[in-house]
């Protein structure tokens, strides 16, 4: 994913494994995960991700990496297919506790890997993901990658719209910063095939709506490009959108995909074939400007950096489940450990982290029905006709700094708030986060004199604001009556986006993603409006009490 924040790094200690070792998880903006385990996958769950075993075309894959790293990967582990894309299945019985996968560090892929021409290809100021994003090679259903407008709309109650625009635009500028100097490349690499007379006739649509073909292309790999057309002459046929330079620029990626070519078993030398063939050219392409999010969704954060782990990548999320990857440098490598006993031909699936909805689908493309981990941003204003507003965005900018690791993430500021489901709304337990209410007894002052008073307070107690209640009860109801009150709203806009969700899932739609991304809305919005509902009654509760 792509970050450009944190990564964080979690030590992590199985009882089965006795020496010190890191959790590493894939890479993901939003992640602020802590490494509490969670309960086991239970049965029913199991039964939903279940799948049985298809012969998968990457079988030889595990052999091969095997050859090339030079050791055993996995003795009870093969590839196969489920409802979720290809996926790790248990090929014998696995046991609690029984290391299921090790991959050595020296398989795995960083930017470090970046053959050093292609290095200087790339400027200094892209992100390291987009360099890694330059030797990813393997990704399905890469055009399907980003929301367009419309199905933006859906989600634009939730923060995940507002991050999802930053995001593009993030992955836009990376992009644009390594085209010119690869196009550059390929320009030299053209003159000097033109001069030899290399050139190949093939045919192209230039684009949709001319429909007009190119006839004389001159390419350096002439005789790459006769293979494919050969072997992929109808599906030559179709790439009706694209256009000639994407084309170009599609094909001469291979020289980028050099770097990683020991990822990709019989494609050492012919890495964009393989992508080409097996994908087609559109995926390819997208591939290029969803480049950020496509790495993004297999890069695990590691005391390494950023790092795609060959084999590890192909095992899907589940937020129940204990087992994660884990490194250690010790022993260079990464692995697994099961969390639970699995029966032959049984999905074997980890959890990526304690990652939300809004995370899962900005940074992995997808949603779970119920996620434990969803979580809701709350923005809290001070109103700019209030009299106290300057004093009061005074205090609020001194004593309301996000912590370290909120503040390296852009969408946390001194007024955005994080809640997570209360789970006793009736007052047992943790209720709202007590930030989020300390800055609405701040809010709620009307005069100098409350405010000098939380001032006085806080440097006689632990020196922050607010984190009392207030001396005056119908003040500290009022404080919490405002944050029901902005709640409320949130509720209500979410279940607007739910109802009209709902309204727009009867119209018939041709393209095969909206039924899909509606699902993954309405997963988000529905998250999202339990949390909103356990913090509107928790506040209810709570000013009942107070009374
Ligand atoms: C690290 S890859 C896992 C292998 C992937 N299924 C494949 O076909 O290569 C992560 C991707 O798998 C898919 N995935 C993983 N867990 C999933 C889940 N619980 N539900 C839906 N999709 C999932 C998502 O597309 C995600 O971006």
């Amino acid at each position: 994913m792509p970050f450009r924040a944190r990564t964080a790094i979690f030590r992590w200690s199985l009882h089965t494994v006795p020496y010190r070792i890191h959790h590493h998880q894939p890479h993901s903006i939003h992640s602020s995960s802590s490494s509490i385990p969670h309960k086991f996958t239970s049965l029913a769950q199991t039964q939903v991700y279940g799948e049985s075993v298809e012969t998968s075309d990457d079988d030889g894959f595990l052999s091969w990496l095997e050859r090339k790293a030079g050791c055993r990967i996995s003795s009870s582990l093969s590839i196969g297919k489920s409802s979720y894309g290809r996926s790790l299945f248990a090929s014998k019985a696995i046991k609690t506790g029984d290391c299921i996968l090790k991959v050595p560090y020296r398989v795995q892929i960083t930017a470090d890997n970046l053959p050093a021409k292609i290095k200087s290809l790339i400027s200094e100021e892209v992100a390291n993901v987009a360099k890694l994003a330059v030797l990813l090679l393997i990704e399905r259903k890469l055009g399907q990658i980003f929301w367009n407008e419309s199905e933006l709309e859906m989600i634009h109650r939730s923060s995940v719209y507002w991050e999802t625009i930053n995001q593009k635009s993030q992955i836009e500028r990376d992009f644009l910063a390594i085209r010119p100097n690869h196009q550059e490349f390929f320009q030299s690499k053209l003159k000097k095939c033109i001069a030899v007379q290399t050139a190949i006739e093939y045919r192209v649509y230039q684009d949709t709506m001319s429909s007009q073909y190119i006839d004389k292309i001159e390419i350096t790999r002439w005789e790459d490009m006769r293979y494919f057309v050969q072997e992929r002459k109808e599906k030559f046929q179709s790439f009706g959108d694209i256009t000639y330079k994407d084309f170009m620029y599609a094909c001469t990626l291979g020289y980028l995909y050099d770097g990683v070519s020991l990822l990709i078993p019989n494609f050492e030398r012919k890495p964009h074939y393989y992508i080409l063939c097996k994908y087609g050219l559109s995926s390819l392409v997208s591939l290029l400007t969803s480049i950020s999010l496509s790495v993004g969704s297999r890069a695990w954060g590691s005391t390494n950096g950023l790092s795609l782990i060959p084999f590890a990548d192909f095992v899907n999320h589940d937020g129940n489940s204990e087992a994660i990857v884990m490194s250690d440098d010790d022993k260079q490598l990464s692995e697994v450990i099961s969390d639970r006993d699995y029966a032959p031909g049984e999905q074997v699936l980890i959890r990526y982290g304690k990652f939300s909805n809004a995370t899962l689908m900005l940074d992995f493309g997808f949603t779970v029905p119920y996620n434990i981990y969803d979580q809701v941003q709350i923005q809290l204003d001070i109103p700019k006709h209030d009299p106290l507003h300057k004093m009061k965005l005074e205090l609020m900018q001194q004593y309301f700094v996000p912590s370290r690791k909120n503040a390296e993430n852009l969408k946390h500021s001194w007024n955005i708030f994080t809640i997570k489901e209360v789970k006793w709304p009736k007052g047992k337990g943790k209720g709202l986060p007590q930030s989020l209410r300390a800055f609405a007894r701040v809010l709620s002052c009307t005069n100098r004199q409350e405010l000098d008073d939380l001032v006085v307070e806080a440097a006689q107690t632990d020196g922050r604001l607010g984190r009392r209640p207030l001396p005056d009860v119908n003040k500290e109801i009022q404080a919490h009556l405002m944050l029901s009150s902005l709640i409320g709203q949130l509720i209500e806009e979410r279940s607007a986006a739910i109802m009209s969700l709902e309204e727009s899932s009867n119209s018939s739609s041709f393209c095969v993603r909206v039924p899909v991304r509606r699902f993954m809305a309405r997963d988000l919005l529905c998250g999202e409006l339990r949390i909103l509902n356990s913090a509107f009654t928790w506040l209810e509760n709570y000013c009942l009490s107070s009374t």
